[in-house]
């Protein structure tokens, strides 16, 4: 469990970028950070592993103030996805993903079976290990990010809108995926986007947040569809939902539309 308890940051000469936010992520789920650009999302995440340390507030792992643990092994008990996969150019796929269990102390070769078995679990060909990163596509790139941030089997995950620079198509797969693992590993995922679809997919609860980090709703997808909370949130969620295959559901009162995994994806006007 994560929480994050009246957490502040102003970082030097700038505004606050998150003021005074508190949320517990619960063990084993998916909590949706969602918010435009400049709402204090990376902010946030990077307090969990402490690349950003709060000016006022703390956060607990299990319980414990992350302040109190060593952050370079608070790191590596983490698994951090950004955006461009964060590889490193020079190392082959293989060793990219079998890095952190080498510095923990695997032997190098036990360490590179395991990356193979993680590159087949996150849906790639093994084969792939012996490339660069630079030849992959970019997906490929952001599945090996997935298997290097499980490689040392961490209890959380932290992803920064990692499906954020792959075509939609590619997006969904990647979500899809995603929501798969989730099924079979129970992680506790903190998952930052500006997507709110991608939010509604992926959070078991959804976090929306405005300019400083300030909570604009949070509650479970259907909470936010079937009652957004003021017209930023409305605004927020009434993006083109056409092109799904929907089909209609009676919610609390409202008529919602479902996509075809079960998802909400919009109210209907009565
Ligand atoms: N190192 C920094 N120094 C000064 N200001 C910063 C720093 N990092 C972020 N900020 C500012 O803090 C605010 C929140 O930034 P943050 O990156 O957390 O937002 P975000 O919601 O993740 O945005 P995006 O979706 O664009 O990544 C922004 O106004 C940003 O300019």
């Amino acid at each position: 469990m994560i929480e994050f308890e009246h957490v502040t940051k102003t970082y030097a000469g700038g505004a606050e970028a998150v003021s005074d936010f508190s949320c517990v992520v619960p063990s084993h789920r998916t909590v949706a950070f969602v918010g435009s650009s400049g709402s204090g999302k990376t902010t946030l995440l990077r307090m969990v592993n402490r690349m950003v340390e709060p000016t006022s507030g703390r956060v607990l792992i299990d319980g414990e103030d992350v302040r109190s643990r060593n952050p370079v092994e608070l790191r590596r008990s983490i698994g951090y996805v950004l955006q461009h996969g964060g590889l490193l150019p020079h190392r082959t796929v293989i060793d990219n993903v079998a890095t952190v269990p080498v510095l923990t102390g695997l032997s190098r070769r036990a360490a590179r079976s395991e990356a193979g078995a993680l590159l087949e679990r996150v849906g790639l060909d093994p084969a792939l290990g012996a490339r660069y990163p630079a030849q992959l596509s970019g997906g490929q790139q952001q599945r090996v990010g997935v298997a290097r941030a499980l490689a040392a089997d961490p209890n959380i995950l932290l992803m920064d809108e990692p499906f954020g620079a792959v075509d939609p198509i590619v997006r969904r797969e990647l979500q899809g995926e995603l929501v798969r693992l989730q099924s079979e590993l129970g992680k506790t995922i903190v998952f930052v986007t500006h997507d709110i679809d991608e939010a509604f997919l992926l959070g078991d609860e959804v976090i929306v947040l405005a300019a400083g980090g300030r909570i604009a709703q949070r509650g479970t997808p259907a909470e936010i569809l079937s009652n957004p909370a003021n017209d930023f949130v409305r605004e927020f969620v009434g993006a083109d939902r056409a092109e799904r295959r929907l089909h209609v559901a009676e919610v609390a009162g409202r008529t919602l539309a479902l996509d075809e995994t079960g998802r909400p994806v919009g109210v209907l006007a009565t």
